[in-house]
């Protein structure tokens, strides 16, 4: 059994390319309001929020200014530094905005914009050259789940998006399983295949680092997750918080879900 008990557990919203930075302020605002009513504590769940580019200077606004717990990041950065890349963000901006997180190698990207696993570590190294934490995404599509491959296909996603990072690095970083055929689906993996692809993961980390990193780093699950089915998936010892895409821009939903195991005198 993993040891749970230095790991804090973690919901990130990874709100896509959804809401505005008016829409976002609205959204950010309700949630800290909600958590706090609720009296939410963080110590025992860390909530970020993951907004479109355009948002999060809005967003580091709010949560510098009101002195709010949650944590915020982005969903992509380049792989570069600065220079000629047009439409790209630098890691250093983000740094400079606060982002505590940012989102590589999301099965969206992967997909849609043709990134390969070389890219995502190049992307991976960039985000810890300039501090901030990646919270790195993998998963299988059905096809290879249906194969029965998805240990192997992930496992193999992730040696390539570590390769040349230290233990010290890898100790911070974030890692969400996703399967591909969870996400936005409905479809969500039973806590047994969660766990399955999270312990797997673990016992890499184990393989190619130490125990010690093995059983610090996060490990998430994501793909459709809901108020109604987070409960049994963070249930799982390797699982240590979820990836929440669609129901993250819904307020009320969102703060369900990170009240999970957060509830101090929630009602
Ligand atoms: O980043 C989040 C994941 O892609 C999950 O999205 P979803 O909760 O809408 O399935």
């Amino acid at each position: 059994m993993a040891d749970t008990s230095a790991r804090v557990p973690l919901i990130a919203g990874n709100w896509k390319m959804n809401l505005d930075h008016q829409q976002a302020t609205v959204l950010v605002q309700k949630l800290d309001w909600m958590l706090r009513d609720k009296r939410h504590d963080f110590a025992q769940v860390e909530v970020a929020v993951i907004p479109p580019f355009t948002d999060i200077r809005s967003v580091q606004t709010l949560i510098d200014g009101d002195r709010l717990k949650l944590k915020f990041g982005a969903q992509d950065l380049s792989a570069h530094e600065s220079g000629a890349y047009t439409g790209e963000i630098s890691g250093r901006f983000l740094a400079k905005l606060g982002c505590s997180y940012v989102v590589v190698g999301h099965s969206e990207r992967r997909e849609y914009h043709h990134e390969d696993d070389a890219l995502v570590a190049q992307k991976v190294a960039a985000a810890y050259q300039n501090g901030v934490t990646p919270l790195l995404c993998v998963g299988e599509s059905l096809e290879v789940r249906r194969a029965g491959d998805q240990v192997a296909f992930v496992l193999g996603q992730l040696d390539v998006a570590l390769h040349g990072l230290s233990a010290e690095q890898v100790n911070s970083i974030v890692i969400a399983y996703e399967p591909v055929w969870a996400i936005g689906t409905g479809e969500v993996a039973t806590p047994d295949d969660a766990q399955e692809v999270c312990a797997a993961i673990r016992g890499r980390l184990g393989q190619l680092y130490s125990d010690q990193v093995a059983a610090a780093v996060r490990v998430l699950y994501g793909g459709s997750v809901k108020s109604g089915n987070v409960a049994a998936i963070m249930a799982k010892d390797d699982v240590d918080g979820a990836l929440v895409g669609g129901a993250s821009i819904d307020v009320e939903e969102f703060a369900t879900i990170c009240r999970y195991q957060a509830h101090v005198g929630a009602t």
